[in-house]
């Protein structure tokens, strides 16, 4: 008989269950909380996924000026969402990552699809205050490494208190903000704390701090060469110094958005 959970992307049952299976994953020797889940999906599902996100229709991707996305689960903005059903293959991972426990009783309601050609990359910035404080992503396709930068708003040496704050890549302005990508990587550069490799079909989860007040960014090349900076390098049995090509990755942002309904409210008020 077929099984129809695992027909439609991944199936809702997995190995880990609760959160103190999740402390294996925890990411140590950095100053927040992370967790990296190397082979959280199998290949199948990983295929499966992929196949979704292509057959989706056309229309529903945003072209970025070094990436395209898709969203999923309602636009989120400034003063909340006005939430949408999940098709059923994210219903499916959605339901798969809360069973980790790690968004309280709730399923995550909102997805980002990012797709990146080898060659690029998203700049530093912070996600909204739309989402709940942990943010999950699966990762398909190929690896990336993702940095970690002090917040704007840090008092360390390196960080200039002048600077804006950058804007979060879900809000409508991330075509214009994304330009200078290469300038803004070169200016926050000595702020990067530490990276993580990110490879296929792992789930990586961020909290709290990490999530609201550090920056997250890729860089926009065609291979890395992985440096001491990468936490989980010994978790992802690689050494320093080896260089890793780059393929077509897509990453699902997997993450809660809150006062959905409070925004609909107010924003029917004011029409
Ligand atoms: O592709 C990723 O892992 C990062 C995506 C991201 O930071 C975002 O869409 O806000
Ligand atoms: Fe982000």
């Amino acid at each position: 008989m077929e099984d129809s959970s695992a027909s439609n992307g991944v199936s809702s049952s997995s190995g880990i269950t609760d959160v103190t299976d999740l402390e294996r994953y925890h990411v140590n020797g950095i100053p927040e909380t992370a967790y990296y889940v190397p082979g959280f999906i199998s290949e199948e599902e990983e295929a499966i996924l992929l196949q979704r996100v292509y057959e989706s229709p056309k229309p529903k991707w945003t072209q970025l000026s070094n990436r395209r996305l898709q969203n999923w689960g309602g636009h989120p903005h400034a003063k909340g969402m006005i939430p949408e059903d999940l098709p059923l293959w994210l219903q499916l991972c959605a339901s798969k990552i809360a069973k980790l426990g790690i968004f309280g009783e709730k399923i995550p309601n909102h997805v980002l699809v990012n797709e990146y050609l080898p060659g690029q990359g998203i700049m530093p910035h912070v996600d909204g205050p739309v989402f709940f404080p942990v943010i999950t992503t699966l990762n398909l396709g190929s690896h990336a490494v993702i940095n970690y930068y002090t917040p704007a708003d840090s008092t360390s040496a390196a960080s200039s208190p002048t600077e804006k704050p950058l804007s979060d890549s879900t809000y409508q302005d991330v075509t214009e903000v994304e330009q200078p990508l290469s300038e803004t990587q070169k200016r926050l550069d000595p702020r990067l704390v530490f990276s993580l490799l990110l490879q296929p079909r792992s789930l990586l989860i961020v909290k709290d701090d990490l999530y609201t007040r550090y920056l997250h960014g890729i860089y926009a090349v065609k291979e890395d060469v992985l440096d001491n900076k990468i936490a989980n390098l010994k978790v992802c049995d690689k050494e320093v110094g080896t260089v890793m090509k780059r393929d077509t990755r897509v990453s699902l942002t997997i993450r809660l958005a809150q006062n959905t309904s409070k925004f609909k409210m107010s924003f029917f008020k004011t029409k």
